[in-house]
């Protein structure tokens, strides 16, 4: 599972069309905020779903990435609480929850500059190498 180039749909710095995510760690938390435009909507206003799930999966499976794995999601689910609306800075926040063996379970939420959460995520990440090493 190699990253050579920089086209990642959500974080690579090449990527036209892409999300160009950046992220930070905080304690025990992995963070990335973005700002939907009218281009990452399905009904009027609102971000569309499917993006909205970007950001989640993104900033869970990166986590485990980030702290030297190969990894892969292997399980998405996605709790649409509230529309999500566009020209608010979004921040998305992940936490691992429980490790057992090469799975990782993780959690993560979606939040208006306010504190209200409008998504929820929940993934079990795949290690798929080990490059810590
Ligand atoms: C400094 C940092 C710089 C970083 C700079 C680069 C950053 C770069 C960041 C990229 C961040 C990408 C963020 C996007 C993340 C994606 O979008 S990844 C793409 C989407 N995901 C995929 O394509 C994964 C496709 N699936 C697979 O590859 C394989 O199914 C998996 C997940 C590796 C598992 O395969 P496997 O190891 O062969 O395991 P398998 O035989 O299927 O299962 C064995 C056992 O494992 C367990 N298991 C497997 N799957 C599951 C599951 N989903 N739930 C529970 N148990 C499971 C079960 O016990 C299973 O036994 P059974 O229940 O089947 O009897």
């Amino acid at each position: 599972m190699e990253l050579k180039d920089q086209w990642c749909f959500a974080c690579g710095k090449d990527n036209p069309i892409g999300l160009k995510l950046e992220f930070v760690e905080e304690e025990d938390t992995y963070r990335t905020t973005f700002t939907a435009k009218p281009e990452h909507q399905g009904y009027d206003g609102i971000m569309h779903g499917g993006l909205v799930s970007t950001l989640l999966d993104e900033v869970m499976a990166r986590y485990i990435n980030m702290k030297g794995f190969n990894a892969v999601t292997a399980r998405l689910e996605v709790r649409f609480r509230q529309p999500t609306p566009l020209g608010q800075q979004l921040t998305v926040r992940a936490k691992i929850i429980s490790q057992r063996g090469k799975l990782y379970e993780i959690k993560s939420e979606l939040s208006l500059p306010d504190g209200t959460v409008t998504a929820e995520g929940k993934a079990t990440i795949a290690v798929v190498e080990d490059t810590a090493s």
